[in-house]
């Protein structure tokens, strides 16, 4: 039996505990809380790390998802990312997948938009990772990177891994943006909205766990679900609780869809 190798990274250890909660919650072969701590040897780093029991199908495989909180922002993500990875491989336990998961800012349907938005305490997959501050202001708006000539301001998830998971939650399915300062007031939003006007979330981590597991040709996916709409800052009506409730939810079917996911090598972009 092949075994399947996951790296799920979150900002805070809250976040970690309800992606454990809810993996453990669906079938999980782990100990007491559902998983075993495992140090590693760089960085002060820890992860939560959980098996699934074996499918009884003997073509379908078993999965280990490793669960790290790595700290807030897209540097601290991809240091932790990069390193967890780095590890895996040097142990001869490579990873065969990355997800970054957490909550998020939702945001509201725009003018234009056919689609719902992104409401409190929904859950959103990505279809496309967008690094949404990553670029110059110029006297004549916001430039990309890509358009200055360096590197890359999107990751897109291997879409047939995204469908089965947002077949399997109900999620909803559109772009999730990074950025490195929470949008604090309606006209940021809309700056952002009107730039990417497909976007469903704003968070912290995506983009830095997508250029890290990119670094090693790892395919990434990012799951959110909504604690916050993205607007005007009112950080006491941030549905924490309801949010963590909701990335549980979302991550106890992962293991079903990773073993019914066909061989991990066929997840990454060609
Ligand atoms: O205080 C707590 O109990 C607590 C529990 C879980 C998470 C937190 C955070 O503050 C996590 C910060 C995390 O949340 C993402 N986030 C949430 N809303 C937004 C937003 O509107 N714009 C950008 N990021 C957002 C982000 O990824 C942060 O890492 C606290």
């Amino acid at each position: 039996m092949t075994v399947t190798r996951v790296l799920v990274v979150t900002a805070v250890a809250a976040e970690r505990d309800a992606v454990v909660a809810g993996v453990a919650g669906d079938g999980a072969a782990a100990g007491d809380g559902g998983a075993e701590i495992v140090a590693l040897p760089a960085g002060g780093y820890a992860l939560h790390r959980v098996r699934t029991a074996a499918p009884p199908a003997p073509e379908r495989a078993g999965v280990v998802l490793d669960v790290l909180a790595a700290g807030v922002g897209p540097a601290a993500a991809a240091a932790g990312t990069a390193t967890a990875l780095t590890a895996g491989t040097c142990a001869g336990a490579g990873y065969d997948l990355v997800i970054s998961a957490g909550i998020g800012g939702g945001f509201a349907p725009g003018p234009d938009a056919d689609g719902p938005g992104a409401a409190v305490g929904s859950t959103v997959v990505a279809d496309a990772i967008v690094a949404a501050d990553l670029g110059a202001e110029t006297p004549d708006g916001f430039l990309p990177v890509t358009e200055l000539g360096f590197g890359t301001v999107v990751h897109t998830p291997p879409p047939a891994l995204v469908r089965a998971l947002v077949a399997a939650t109900g999620a909803a399915c559109g772009p999730v943006l990074t950025a490195s300062t929470v949008t604090g007031s309606a006209e940021h939003a809309a700056r952002l909205a009107a730039r990417h006007p497909r976007a469903l979330v704003e968070a912290m981590e995506g983009f830095g766990v997508a250029e890290a597991a990119a670094a090693q040709g790892l395919p990434v996916l990012e799951i959110r679900t909504v604690s916050n709409p993205v607007g005007p800052r009112d950080r006491a009506a941030w549905r924490i609780g309801e949010a963590l409730g909701a990335l549980s939810a979302a991550c106890a079917a992962l293991p079903r869809v990773l073993a019914a996911a066909g061989a991990p090598t066929s997840w990454r972009t060609p």
